[in-house]
């Protein structure tokens, strides 16, 4: 007897797919019917699978996804943890705001991890720490210290939440990602033995578990383009705008030139800090050019 069960895929090799289970992971092949759909089986993607006894598993259904970010993709992710440098490349408000506004567009939650603080001077860090802190109160989570992280993580990922990085280049991804594996080696330690991987197949990007949980195991990605936000709808995805918004005279108010309008009069009162507001409006321009920056590309 076939029998079918549900799960996620955790990596792809070759046309295979490595699914985690409540028993285990399978391995799976796609049906035919992906292709002639163009539908592209993705790590993260929450499956039904079809088990065979004579060892050939299907998979056989692909449920609907809430997103798909990054390089190599990673589908249904919930929260990106994101790096952001205290310095080389400088700590930058306009690139974090990008991001930000970029994952709320993409109903991600965010966490913001600042690297390299051993490599700025005190008075350095404590300017950041204050800009940062703006930040924290808008309700994302800052962290400071990979290692009380790393301790916490069984229980910051939340059952079957798909965690991924994402950062600028050399903000130190890659570096916090082999910190956290390992920390964390016991634990994920059972999915990589369990795989015997062929040596010249082409890796794209494995979850590994994390309490009941999962991490991607790649870098995720670097650049973003937000330049398909509808422009109206911008100012949605700046989280203290979007709260305060009600109060605004104008229903859709843009917070531009519109009279009585309750984000300009908080960022007069120094209650929304003051880049957040020009970095909405640098975004605007943006999206009206319909292009990246060149130092993104
Ligand atoms: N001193 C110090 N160096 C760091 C830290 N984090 C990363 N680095 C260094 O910064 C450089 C870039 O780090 P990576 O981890 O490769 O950065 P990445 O974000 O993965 O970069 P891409 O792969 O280009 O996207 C490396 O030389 C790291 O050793 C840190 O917390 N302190
Ligand atoms: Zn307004």
């Amino acid at each position: 007897m076939n029998k079918q069960v549900e799960g996620i895929i955790v990596s792809s090799i070759a046309g295979f797919y490595d699914v985690q289970t409540s028993n285990g992971i399978e391995r799976t092949r796609a049906r035919g019917i992906f292709r002639k759909n163009k539908q592209k089986p993705t790590v993260g993607d929450r499956v039904k699978i079809q088990l065979d006894e004579h060892g050939m598993n299907y998979l056989v259904e692909v449920y609907a996804r809430t997103n798909l970010i990054g390089r190599p993709a990673v589908a249904n992710v919930d929260q990106v943890l994101l790096v952001i440098s205290a310095v080389e490349p400088e700590f930058s408000l306009q690139l974090l705001d990008r991001y930000l506004t970029f994952f709320s567009w993409q109903k991600v939650a965010v966490s913001i991890y600042l690297s390299k603080t051993d490599l700025v001077s005190a008075p350095q860090l404590t300017e950041i720490k204050q800009n940062l802190n703006y930040y924290a109160q808008l309700g994302y989570q800052v962290v400071y210290n990979w290692e009380d992280f790393a301790q916490n993580l069984a229980t910051i990922i939340k059952p079957n939440q798909i965690w991924t990085l994402a950062g600028q280049s050399g903000a130190g991804k890659s570096t916090l990602i082999n910190h956290l594996k390992k920390s964390l080696k016991q634990k994920t330690a059972a999915i990589s033995s369990s795989l015997n991987r062929g040596k010249h197949t082409t890796r794209t990007v494995q979850l590994f578990r994390i309490g009941h949980g999962y991490l991607a195991d790649t870098p995720g990605f670097s650049a973003i383009d937000f330049t398909p936000i509808k422009i109206n709808e911008l100012c949605n995805y700046f989280v203290e705008f979007k709260r305060v918004s009600s109060s605004c005279k104008f229903r859709g108010c843009q917070h531009l030139k519109e009279p009585k309008c309750e984000v300009k009069n908080l960022v007069e009162k120094k209650q929304i800090k003051q880049s957040r507001y020009d970095n909405y409006l640098l975004m605007r321009t943006e999206i009206e050019h319909g292009r990246l920056p060149e130092y993104l590309k």
